[in-house]
């Protein structure tokens, strides 16, 4: 019997936890630089780019990756011949270690998890609970999965049960093309077939956690059906022409990872949950005789790239001198430099602007003709002005859209992916703009917000209003004041024609 220490597996998950938070896995590292190789869209090379030095950047600073930091899961399988020293649950430990990984003074972590999902929706505090799950298997070792997922990926989980003779790539395919940006490609697609619904999911979670080889595999070839079906799916979702953040391009998928279970005779069920920019996991093994150790990556795996600021790729804009002839310059793919004053909310904040627009009360914040930031920034630490705060996924506030435009004379939206319909309807009726920054470069933008402080909606936390002073914070004009929409025209250039 093998008798693992309490602390041993709070201290692995806890420093599993800050690894992750900095480091990206080598593996997923060499498949993005392959990306950037092979990409041939200039607006797509350029958001890999972005995502690739703030890796490395983040790597360096030993800070977020990404300002969502995620929401953990704890993966187990613990042999049967373990006793595990402790009067504890396995889910009060985890979110121990959760808890002491998340309020790391030298690295805080963004807390993301609202306690109760269907009314006040009360933030934790300390990222706490995990998910935990656990399996009993054969053995004398204790294998911890953990990993951060990030909530605009997660929100693209998709499931359904298909008739068996039915096609397993046609579904993936078409889902896919229906996901849009907010899952912030390009990443992995994690695939769980078989089993039951809650198997599936499972399998589909644990499957984009296993070491990426699609570079690999494309150049040997499949060897087995399994393969066959990794491959056609990669093939078929890039040449939908999605491309990095949806701004059209060659890739969309860095690798497509797949996990089967046997399943009932009349069912084929099928999970898909995509994996975004910032793809954060470790395993490690508890045999009993101490702590887990992490080696850190070596910097030399990270391509050392320079970021093209130059006047002939980037417009300069003053934010505190907006005016509508500005804004109707701005064309749909422009690329935009921004100084000046701009306000941050997001999800809770524009629940309440609205509220508040519609009992007829003033907003807490004048936003005559100014911009708003779609971000939930990590709390700064030492010299920081602010942690990593990178966008939010813009197309949850399109519901409030009109109202916030109409109401408060907003004239500009920063966030990241794709606005529905009506709310690009609305920005071109209020001849306004929504300008995207890119999602997993979030350390990266943090370095152009000069000052920073809370100004409403403090019981918030992460979600409270702020006001920043930005200098040269990069953009791309993602909807114009005349409704063009980059997320359109740009997949539409590069979707290959039998795709
Ligand atoms: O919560 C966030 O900061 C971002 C979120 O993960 C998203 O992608 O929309």
């Amino acid at each position: 019997m093998t008798i693992i220490q309490e602390c041993d597996i709070i201290d692995g998950i806890a420093e599993a936890l800050q690894f992750i938070s900095y480091y990206h896995p080598p593996d997923f590292i060499r498949h993005m630089k392959s990306a950037l190789e092979r990409e041939e869209s200039s607006s797509a090379r350029d958001a890999i780019t972005q995502i690739l030095v703030n890796s490395r950047m983040a790597a360096i600073g030993r800070r977020p990756i990404c300002q969502d930091t995620g929401t953990v899961n704890v993966f187990i399988k613990l042999g049967m011949k373990v006793s595990i020293a402790s009067d504890r649950t396995l889910q009060e430990m985890v979110d121990d270690a959760i808890r002491r990984a998340y309020l790391n003074d030298d690295n805080p972590l963004r807390a993301s998890i609202v306690l109760d999902p269907i009314s006040k929706r009360t933030n934790s505090g300390d990222n706490t609970p995990g998910m935990v799950h656990v399996d009993l298997v054969s053995g004398d070792k204790m294998e911890i999965a953990v990993s951060a997922k990030g909530g605009g990926s997660e929100n693209k989980a998709r499931f359904t049960v298909l008739e068996p003779s039915d096609s397993v790539s046609d579904w993936v395919v078409k889902n896919v093309a229906g996901l849009g940006a907010g899952w912030c490609p390009p990443g992995i697609l994690g695939i769980g077939i078989g089993g039951s619904a809650d198997k599936a999911m499972l399998m589909a979670k644990e499957a984009m956690n296993e070491e990426m080889d699609m570079l690999e595999l494309v150049q040997r070839g499949p060897s087995n059906l399994l393969e066959e079906l990794r491959l056609e799916i990669f093939e078929r979702v890039n040449a939908l022409g999605i491309g990095a953040q949806g701004l059209g391009g060659k890739i969309t998928l860095l690798d497509v990872k797949i996990k089967t279970f046997p399943t009932h005779a009349a069912s084929l069920p099928l999970a898909v949950i995509p994996n975004c920019a910032a793809t954060r996991h470790m395993h490690f093994e508890l045999d009993g005789t101490g702590p887990a150790h992490f080696t850190p990556p070596d910097l030399s795996d990270w391509p050392e790239l320079v970021l093209d600021r130059t006047a002939s790729q980037y417009k300069h804009v003053n934010l505190d001198q907006l005016t509508e002839t500005e804004i109707a310059a701005w064309h749909c793919g422009d690329t935009l430099l921004l100084s000046g004053t701009l306000y941050t909310g997001r999800d809770a904040a524009h629940k309440r602007m609205v509220e508040a627009l519609r009992a007829g009360d003033p907003v807490p914040v004048d936003l005559k003709g100014k911009a708003i930031y779609y971000v939930g920034p990590v709390d700064a630490v030492g010299s920081e002005i602010i942690g990593p705060a990178g966008p939010t996924t813009a197309t949850r506030m399109d519901r409030f859209t009109d109202e916030v435009l109409g109401g408060t004379g907003l004239k500009v939206m920063i966030g990241k992916a794709e606005r529905g319909k009506e709310a690009i309807e609305s920005i071109a009726r209020h001849k306004a703009a929504y300008l995207i920054a890119v999602g997993g470069a979030a350390y990266l933008v943090s370095k152009a917000v000069k000052s920073a402080k809370r100004v409403a909606y403090n019981d918030l936390g992460m979600e409270a209003i702020y006001e920043l002073r930005v200098e040269e914070m990069p953009v791309t004009v993602a909807v114009d004041c005349r409704g063009e929409s980059i997320h359109t025209l740009g997949p539409a250039k590069w979707r290959k024609l039998d795709a």
